[in-house]
């Protein structure tokens, strides 16, 4: 007898499988007919699952997940309590294994599928030392709208007030904030400062920030902390300077953290959007900023600096980058979209001459002052839009010849006119940092297109409990 086609419709709902992970935070999953589904909800590859369909495409379903019936082996119990309803940790579901291999999964899936590399060897991910309260920044948000989770609307009953929150936005949403005691992520000197900096506010009746009206003085709480140095900077973002109020909250914090080194910044902005800089900077305690040592270098890290936020693994990323760049005492080399120069300096150690370029001015002071601080001289930064490096050529003539080019771009990857630009210089190496295996894929393709093989791939593991995976990928010139 011939099976009958069977006809989804909107509303649906239906049991299937997840087999893997999609894009957007979203699942992969087939049902028992066969047919493919793309489900929201928090899953797990492995995980049985009824869900409920929202819309029929040709080839697919797009449902959303409603009760998992069988849980997939890799699932553990999360250790955070708020764990689904704030937006910093998406794979806290899972064991610290089982993350591993989906992200290994993930690097080697885009390197085929997206970059056409045949079989490509990646090699095991380097996982990382600590899971949690492995980060060495946090930005803690201020709201007037407090996310509430499903327990307190549900139960009807408010543990805290409505209108104060500090913590995490809620995740695609910028005027809510989900008021936290503790991210698991953060060092636990961080989730005191947290506390203190939410009681001290809450008694003063501080104005927290509603981002929709553009009001209120409590904005961020931005927190850095030195493992090496075992200093702390708190940077406290407000909508305008009151030096009482700031003094008041320095011998709150003091009190609190009496034997935690510490310095105390107060950023000014009156700006619309919520990310944690400021026009105008105050210094209230300490040196205005933290010293971190990757290596034998140091940094000067102050409050609107980037820096790598997992201290650690950026010393196994940046150990990755020069065992694969073959790196001689004669060679210059290039690193491109350069940062604050943590690549530079480090690459500096071994060759003849580190040149960095980084679009961000403030960046490129750093990287000049951290090179300065260390002692490097063979260092050179420019200040440039990487679009335009094809233009820079006059300004690089005077230096030898790249023989190897560190890349690290953002997530989007390289401008294709940067890469362009990078390819036509034909380095006998580039090695490839990228935190977007698509990307990298992307990039990779074009590549090789241009005459290189690809001769490693090695996922490093900078942020456990999340999707988010760093590959430093090698190749080398064959023609
Ligand atoms: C992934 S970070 C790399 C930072 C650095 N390599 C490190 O490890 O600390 C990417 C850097 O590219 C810079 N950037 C973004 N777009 C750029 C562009 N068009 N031209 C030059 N630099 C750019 C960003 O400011 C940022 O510092």
């Amino acid at each position: 007898m011939e099976q009958q086609e069977i006809r989804y419709r909107k509303g649906d709902t239906i049991e299937l499988i997840i087999t893997d992970h999609a894009e957007k935070d979203k699942c992969f999953g087939k049902t028992a007919e066969g047919m493919g589904v793309m489900v929201s909800g928090i899953l797990a590859p492995g995980d049985r699952v009824s869900a409920q369909v929202y819309k029929v495409k040709q080839r697919y379903l797009e449902a959303r997940a409603i009760e998992v019936l069988e849980a997939s082996p890799d699932r553990v119990e999360p250790v955070c309590p708020v764990f689904g309803s704030c937006g910093g940790c998406k794979w806290m579901h899972v064991s610290y294994e089982a993350q591993l291999r989906y992200k290994y999964k993930k690097v080697t899936d885009s390197l085929a599928h997206i970059g056409g590399f045949e079989n490509p060897e990646v090699l095991p991910v380097l996982a990382a030392p600590d899971a949690l309260h492995y980060r060495n920044k946090v930005e803690f948000s201020c709201s007037n709208m407090r996310y509430l989770l499903q327990a307190e609307i549900d139960s009807d009953a408010l543990a805290k007030p409505k209108s104060f929150a500090l913590g995490f936005h809620a995740p695609g949403n910028f005027e809510k904030v989900l008021d936290l005691d503790t991210c698991y992520l953060a060092k636990e000197c961080m989730n005191t400062v947290l506390n203190v900096v939410r009681d001290f506010a809450l008694e003063r009746g501080l104005a927290p920030y509603a981002a929709k009206a553009h009001e209120g003085y409590l904005r961020n709480l931005a927190l850095r902390y030195s493992e090496r140095y075992d200093q702390l900077m708190v940077n406290i973002v407000t909508s305008w300077h009151d030096a009482a109020l700031m003094q008041a909250l320095k011998e709150r914090l003091e009190a609190a953290l009496p034997e935690q080194r510490m310095t105390i910044v107060n950023n000014v902005t009156t700006r619309r959007n919520t990310v944690a800089t400021g026009e105008q900077e105050y210094v209230i305690s300490g040196e205005g900023y933290v010293t971190e040592r990757l290596g034998d270098l140091d940094f000067r890290i102050s409050a609107n600096s980037f820096f790598q936020t997992n201290t650690r693994q950026a010393e196994t990323l940046y150990d990755q980058i020069i065992a694969v760049g073959g790196i001689t005492p004669e060679d210059t080399v290039y690193d491109l979209y350069c940062g604050t120069g943590t690549i530079t300096l480090y690459l500096a150690r071994h060759c003849k001459q580190a040149i960095g370029i980084e679009v961000v001015e403030s960046a490129v002071r750093d990287a000049q002052m951290n090179a300065e601080l260390n002692g490097l001289s063979n260092t050179v930064f420019f200040q440039a839009d990487l679009k335009n490096f094809h233009a820079m050529q006059e300004a690089l003539a005077p230096y030898a010849k790249p023989r190897i080019i560190v890349t690290d771009p953002p997530r989007a990857g390289m401008h294709p006119k940067a890469l362009d630009t990078m390819l036509k210089l034909q380095p006998e190496r580039i090695v490839y940092v990228s935190c977007n295996p698509d990307n990298l894929a992307r990039d990779g393709k074009e590549i090789a297109a241009r005459g290189y093989r690809m001769s490693s791939a090695q996922p490093v593991d900078m942020f456990p409990q999340t999707n988010h995976i760093e590959t430093v990928a090698c190749f080398e010139r064959v023609e």
